[in-house]
């Protein structure tokens, strides 16, 4: 049986495909729609260059390629599980059957040290924009002041993050320990551990090789077909105290089964440290939507998260039975 006893339903049809071309509150209602069932959905037509994103891919590719003892190498100067990593994830005795690459956006420092970095500095722009833009279409349709979600990540002290995350094939990995035991999934490894991403939106892409699964509200898990031309977009926490609970940030995992090798890249859009995070107040209603959520720093919560596992549910600790006195927090 596969972990928390929640089986795997064999097909993606339950993920929402936003065509981003369509009229555009068509689209922001089937945004929101999607945050509010299951916190995940997929663009296509979203705008974003096929150069930037395959100089992005090819490079990720060559990194991935190069001599283990020059990938341990690339570590970052400002926290110790960023950088190059392999297996280990967090600080908190998490593993997986994969290879990483994990940085702040606005570390120049560190992206200096790759040839690569202009691919880099690209996509990060082209995908930072897409995010606004989803954000925008979420502000437009729950009928919030514009910009609400979107000035959080705009500024250059947000706190954003990219991971490029590479799982290669089983044979690469024999040995490894993180088998989960299904009837039909018995080779089937964990990649990436179950979990939900704890920022305001992320942004992911991968090469047409799948893996990723999100839980729905039945709590099955259901695959996600991964199609290079899209990008999937996944509520964070942070998203879901802003609204009150009303969006669900979704819990996932990727399971590895080793034919071929998974590429992803991971945009995940923050806010600054000192942000002050809370439930908005229109998505407050002191009677039928009373406040859920406490308010707290990005940096508060990020310290709590990064001293949990990632199966932990973190949220929980910061909710709030009594309304408190409402502070604007955005
Ligand atoms: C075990 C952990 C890894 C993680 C920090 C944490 O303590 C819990 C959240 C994990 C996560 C999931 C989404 C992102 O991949 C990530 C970079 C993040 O911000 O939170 C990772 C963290 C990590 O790999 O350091
Ligand atoms: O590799 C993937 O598809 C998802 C990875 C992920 O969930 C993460 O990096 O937080
Ligand atoms: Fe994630």
């Amino acid at each position: 049986m596969v972990k928390g006893s929640q089986k795997i339903v064999s097909v993606d049809q339950d993920i929402p495909i936003i065509d981003m071309s369509q009229e555009r509150t068509q689209v922001s209602k089937q945004i929101v729609k999607a945050c509010e069932t299951l916190g995940f959905f997929k663009v296509v037509n979203h705008g974003v260059d096929q150069t930037i994103i395959s100089r992005m891919e090819q490079e990720s590719i060559n990194f991935f390629a190069k001599p283990v003892h020059e990938k341990n190498s690339v570590k970052s100067a400002n926290q110790p599980n960023f950088g190059y990593g392999f297996r280990d994830i967090g600080l908190s005795g998490d593993s997986g059957e994969i290879e990483y690459l994990l940085f702040h956006t606005n570390d120049s420092a560190f992206l200096s040290q790759f040839s690569f970095s202009s691919a880099v500095n690209c996509y990060i722009e082209a995908v930072k924009q897409l995010a606004r833009e989803i954000l925008d279409l979420m502000a437009e349709e729950l009928r919030v002041p514009p910009y609400t979600f979107s000035k959080l990540i705009s500024t250059v002290d947000s706190d954003s993050l990219v991971r490029v995350n590479h799982y290669t094939p089983s044979d690469e990995f024999l040995g490894g320990t993180t088998r989960v035991s299904d009837k039909s999934e018995s080779l089937m490894r964990v990649g990436f551990g179950e979990h939900t991403d704890p920022q305001i939106l992320t942004v992911l892409r991968s090469n047409g090789v799948g893996g990723l699964q999100v839980s729905n509200s039945d709590g099955l898990w259901v695959p996600v077909f991964s199609d290079p031309s899209a990008f999937c977009v996944n509520v964070g926490d942070l998203l879901q105290v802003m609204t009150n609970g009303r969006f669900i940030s979704v819990k996932h995992r990727v399971m590895a089964s080793g034919k071929e090798s998974r590429l992803s890249t991971a945009y995940f859009a923050a806010p600054p440290l000192q942000a002050k995070i809370g439930p908005i107040p229109p998505m407050i209603k002191t009677v039928n939507q009373p406040r859920v959520y406490q308010t707290f720093t990005w940096s508060e919560y990020k310290k709590f998260v990064y001293s949990h596992r990632l199966e932990d549910s973190r949220l929980d600790m910061f909710r709030t039975c009594k309304d408190e006195d409402d502070e604007i927090v955005y």
